[in-house]
């Protein structure tokens, strides 16, 4: 029986997450770290452990038939290789940064000057487009000292922070593009195997719908439901019940993440009480 492959980063900012999603999703792998391969229990799919970097062309190969890799890594290499989930973790972006004093106005004031960074191809994309002409300097780390020691008159590197830039004087000017982890797939995969990625791509969602909302439970008096349920959307919509008291009534519901701390100012002053917020481990619908 087919498995399926999947790459995760060996070490590094992916892969704590990665491992925890692989988790969350039922893919429990109880090898150490210094194994380069682990068969997954109780589901086909089997785990290769390798740098960020490297795994496009693995994927290109078809050697592994998906990952869970940095964006920033795809565009810069990924030519060919689908995305089929986004993953909400690993956000960061790819930016122009210049040292504080420089004046700059727009990208191109880098006209003939010198570019390090680890992303050429991104970068020189980016050039093209403004129809600009630089030098690019390649470096693998610690990009954001090259001004510094002269080596070059701007960079261009991930940012999330924003402290590396901060601590080495440089200030950011432009953002060629936004990145997250994602899960992406072979453009070899075959049918057998795209069936598992499926299962695996139901499941994944469940997980980050569920990281993504909140269950909630108050009280309320009966002549204030409605104005509650208002607020208060739900998956269908929300579960009314009656207390043990005569008069009042408990009421459960889905919010999302995002919108929860309005929410519950809103549920509050429409006399919402005893509100209790639950995560949710998984989320069908
Ligand atoms: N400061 C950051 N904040 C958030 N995400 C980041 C940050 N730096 C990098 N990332 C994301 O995490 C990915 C992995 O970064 P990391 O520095 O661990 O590995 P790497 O050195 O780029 O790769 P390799 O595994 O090949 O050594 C990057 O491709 C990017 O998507
Ligand atoms: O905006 P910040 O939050 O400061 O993050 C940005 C820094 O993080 C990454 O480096 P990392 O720590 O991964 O080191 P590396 O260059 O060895 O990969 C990136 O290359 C930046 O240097
Ligand atoms: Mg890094």
């Amino acid at each position: 029986m087919s498995k399926l492959r999947i790459a995760v980063q060996k070490s590094g900012r992916l892969n704590e997450d990665s491992m925890k999603l692989l988790k969350d999703i039922g893919i429990s792998i109880d090898n150490g770290k210094d194994q380069l391969k682990a068969s997954a229990k109780g589901f086909p799919v089997e785990v290769f452990y390798l740098r960020n970097g490297d795994i496009p062309q693995y994927l290109k190969d078809g050697v592994v038939d998906a990952a869970i890799i940095g964006e920033n890594v795809l565009i810069e290499k990924g030519e060919g290789i689908g995305v089929v989930e986004k993953l909400g973790f690993s956000t960061c972006r790819v930016c122009i940064a210049v040292p504080k004093a420089m004046v700059y106005s727009s990208i191109k004031d880098l006209e003939g000057k010198r570019i390090a960074t680890s992303y050429p191809n991104t970068v020189q994309m980016y050039l093209d487009r403004k129809g600009v002409n630089a030098n690019l300097h390649i470096i693998n780390g610690s990009v954001e000292i090259a001004p510094n020691i002269g080596l070059a008159d701007a960079i261009c590197d991930i940012v999330s922070s924003g402290s590396t830039l901060f601590k080495n004087n440089l200030k950011e000017v432009d953002t060629i593009l936004k990145s997250e982890a994602v899960l992406a797939v072979s453009p070899k995969l075959d049918s057998d195997r795209l069936a598992i990625l499926e299962k695996i791509q139901f499941r994944i969602q469940s997980v980050l719908k569920g990281r993504n909302s909140k269950y909630v439970l108050l009280n309320a008096p009966n002549d204030k439901v409605q104005d509650i349920i208002n607020v208060l959307p739900g998956m269908k919509s929300p579960t009314v019940l009656p207390l043990a008291e005569e008069g009042w009534s408990s009421i459960h519901s889905v919010i999302s993440k995002n919108e929860f701390w309005e929410v519950i100012d809103d549920l509050k002053a429409k006399g919402a009480q005893g509100i209790l917020v639950c995560p949710i481990e998984k989320m069908v619908l």
